[in-house]
């Protein structure tokens, strides 16, 4: 059986890998759809509560009025050196990759999965005509695909 629970956040970002407008820092509404399986227990599965109790916080703490930014990103770097400067504290969410959908779908599957849920889905929207539609298959996916990266570069700095 499946829970579908709709969340949302106001994030910045900026996607420096691309040449083109996503390239400036801009924001988004980000919606959050999580398709959750789960068992029923009696006369209901799990409670609504349930969820929120746990990915709301997430969201609201980590990610909403946020700066999603790649560390590798020059500005990031930037960023650190204002802070360092003025002593300002900014949120901001650190990826180790640039911050497409794509990239912010891979993270959020697995923070929500440490919080002890089992994601069967996660929608991710951007803009109101573009959503990321990211399975389960390609979580597992991803990580492969990432463990076998970060194998890559650690072999690659070992030999130089
Ligand atoms: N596959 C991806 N493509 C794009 C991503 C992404 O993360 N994955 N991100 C962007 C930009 O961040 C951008 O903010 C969204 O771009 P776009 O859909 O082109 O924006 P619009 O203003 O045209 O949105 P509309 O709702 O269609 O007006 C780009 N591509």
């Amino acid at each position: 059986m499946i829970i579908r629970k709709e969340y949302k956040f106001y994030a910045a970002h900026r996607n420096e890998e691309l040449a083109d407008k996503c390239r400036n820092l801009h924001g988004h509404r980000y919606g959050v759809v999580c398709h959750f399986e789960v068992e029923r227990k009696g006369s209901i599965s799990t409670l609504f509560g349930d969820f929120d109790a746990k990915v709301a916080p997430l969201l609201k703490t980590q990610y909403d009025h946020a700066l999603l930014i790649n560390i590798e990103d020059p500005l990031y770097r930037t960023l650190v050196d204002h802070c360092e400067r003025t002593g300002e504290t900014l949120r901001l969410k650190r990826f180790t990759r640039p911050t497409s959908v794509e990239n912010l779908a891979f993270i959020l599957f697995g923070e929500i999965t440490e919080l002890g849920f089992r994601l069967h889905q996660l929608e991710i929207r951007e803009t109101d005509s573009s959503v990321c539609v990211y399975t389960r298959e390609d979580w597992v996916s991803d990580n492969r695909h990432f463990a076998n990266k970060d194998n890559e570069l650690l072999q690659i700095e070992a030999v130089s």
